[in-house]
């Protein structure tokens, strides 16, 4: 080699050797530290219910360097401001009380989706082959950005959906978690290092895609002196939080110093509503009718109850208690596949202390704090819990079965045995609206066609997982579908 490549390699080398050591985000000073994983579900109960304010806090996100941070209710520290923030959401358009309102949204969604998927199954060379994930994605994402958005004639020319679509799809393929184990090596701080790039070139998308929208909205607000584009009887999501005063330097006993969100921050909520609300969602359908499509007899049984009980009308949320098997199915694929991998947690030495983990784990030096994750999927799958945990059995979530009365989130007198929405006070607020809606989707899915795997012998369905953004399919489900009213 000659020498003049030589010192272009060693000085490459150098650049980046110094870029991977800095970083590229402004990191607080915890995070070389070791991550805690807890995967037993009685420490997991000890820590966030019997310890929950000591497990109330999240680890700081990295963000880019020079740019202020920006928070969203899932990363913002546990104090006033996210408080603000949460109860907003929860109390809004998260609240029980507007499914009845949502249920005219969701019929429409999934007729879409029914009636996309049909044209799909005979277009092509007519084998009803398909690979649902990103019909189902743009799906529920429609239905999402509606109540983020409003449901007026001018939402298209506020919000550039498609983009919006894509930015996700972009991120939750790129978005791999390295795992604590390995957090060390060198391949993990690589992968750390590119993560780290990915996540600060999120900010800059989300910029892009997302201010646009809250610019628009908030003229149309101005001229038009209505904050409507609501949904029904409810304010859009976007109107709530354009007209939201949070307490500034997370002070809330100061009145004066209450304010209006700003351009960016409500860009990072809405981009953080619309990913809570879809990918999760579509993550867990996709699971669920893997699963279905490999054992026939379990999707025979609940085609009987869905098309039993609901004749020709439409599942609407407040049917569901109708329809136990549904829900059965739904918690043993959240069991088995809990789309957000894990709960994470920020917590002060005594806080660890409290759980009496043993000497193995080492406690954060000067009563600092430490990154500790609850890892949802082997929480789901403890043998000391569920009879040959790694098999797909809705019936063990019946009554008289061993998760009998398993509620969605464990609570204060409840054994955890399962927590695919977390647990404490960080838990999920969206658990009623996501359990709806992956219901409504899954019961028309399942009443419109019989999902089987594809007769071209292309193999078995790949059942592996990818921890990244989501626990998703690592290779996307393909699937034969063939319309029940052709049948
Ligand atoms: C199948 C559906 C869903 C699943 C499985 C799910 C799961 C989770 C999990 C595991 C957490 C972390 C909980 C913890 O740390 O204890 C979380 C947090 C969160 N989820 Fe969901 N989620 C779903 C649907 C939704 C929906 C529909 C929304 C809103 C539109 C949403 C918004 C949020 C938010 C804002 C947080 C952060 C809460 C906080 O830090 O205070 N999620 N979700």
């Amino acid at each position: 080699m000659e020498a003049v490549e030589l010192l272009t390699l060693g000085v490459a080398f150098i650049v980046f050797v110094s870029i991977f050591r800095r970083g590229t985000a402004t990191r607080p000073h915890h995070d070389r530290r070791r991550t805690i994983r807890i995967s037993d579900p009685a420490v997991a109960r000890r820590a966030l219910i019997d310890h929950a304010d000591a497990f109330s806090n999240r680890p700081m996100p990295p963000f880019p360097a020079g740019r202020p941070v920006t928070h969203g209710i899932a990363s913002a520290p546990y104090g006033p401001f996210w408080r603000a923030l949460r109860s907003n959401l929860a109390a809004d358009i998260l609240h029980r009380s507007r499914l009845g309102v949502l249920a005219p949204l969701e019929r429409e969604a999934t007729e879409a989706l029914v009636a996309s998927f049909t044209s799909q199954a005979v277009a092509g060379n007519g084998d009803g082959v398909i690979v649902p994930r990103n019909t189902i994605h743009s799906a529920v994402f429609a239905l999402i950005a509606r109540l983020c958005f409003g449901d007026d004639d001018a939402m298209d020319a506020r919000a550039d959906l498609g983009a919006m679509v894509q930015t996700q799809r972009e991120f939750l393929e790129s978005f791999v978690v390295t795992m604590a184990s390995s957090e060390r090596s060198w391949l993990a701080r690589l992968l750390q290092w590119r993560q780290q790039q990915l996540h600060a070139g999120m900010f800059d998308r989300v910029d892009e895609v997302f201010i646009p929208a809250v610019i628009a909205a908030r003229r149309r607000r101005q001229s038009s002196q209505h904050g409507n584009g609501g949904v029904g009887s409810f304010r859009s999501h976007i109107d709530s939080l354009l007209e939201l005063h949070v307490p500034n330097n997370n002070n809330d006993d100061d009145e004066r110093a209450w304010r209006l969100l700003t351009d960016e921050e409500v860009a990072f909520l809405i981009w953080e509503f619309l990913g809570g609300g879809t990918l999760s969602v579509l993550t867990c359908l996709e699971w669920t009718l893997a699963h279905l499509a490999a054992e026939p007899e379990i999707q025979s049984k609940l085609h009987r109850e869905v098309a039993g009980a609901l004749d020709n009308s439409k599942i609407m949320a407040y049917d569901q208690q109708r329809l136990p098997f549904l829900h059965a199915v739904v918690m043993e694929s959240l069991r088995l596949h809990p789309p957000t991998p894990f709960a994470t947690r920020d917590v002060h030495a005594d806080g660890i202390a409290a759980l009496a983990l043993g000497e193995e784990v080492v406690l954060p030096p000067g009563g600092g704090a430490a990154p500790v994750s609850f890892v949802l999927g082997d929480i789901g799958r403890d043998k000391k819990v569920w009879t040959n945990p790694d098999e797909f059995r809705p019936e063990r979530l019946l009554d008289g079965g061993e998760g009998e009365g398993v509620s969605l989130v464990p609570g204060p007198k409840t054994e955890v045995k399962m927590m695919p929405f977390g647990a404490g006070r960080r838990h999920c607020p969206g658990v009623a609206m996501g359990m709806s809606h992956i219901k409504c989707f899954l019961a028309e899915l399942v009443r419109g066609f019989e999902w089987t795997p594809p007769a071209d012998g292309a193999g078995a369905t790949d059942f592996a997982e990818v921890d990244g953004f989501r626990k998703m399919m690592k290779t996307p489900l393909r699937v034969r579908i063939t319309p029940r009213s052709m049948k």
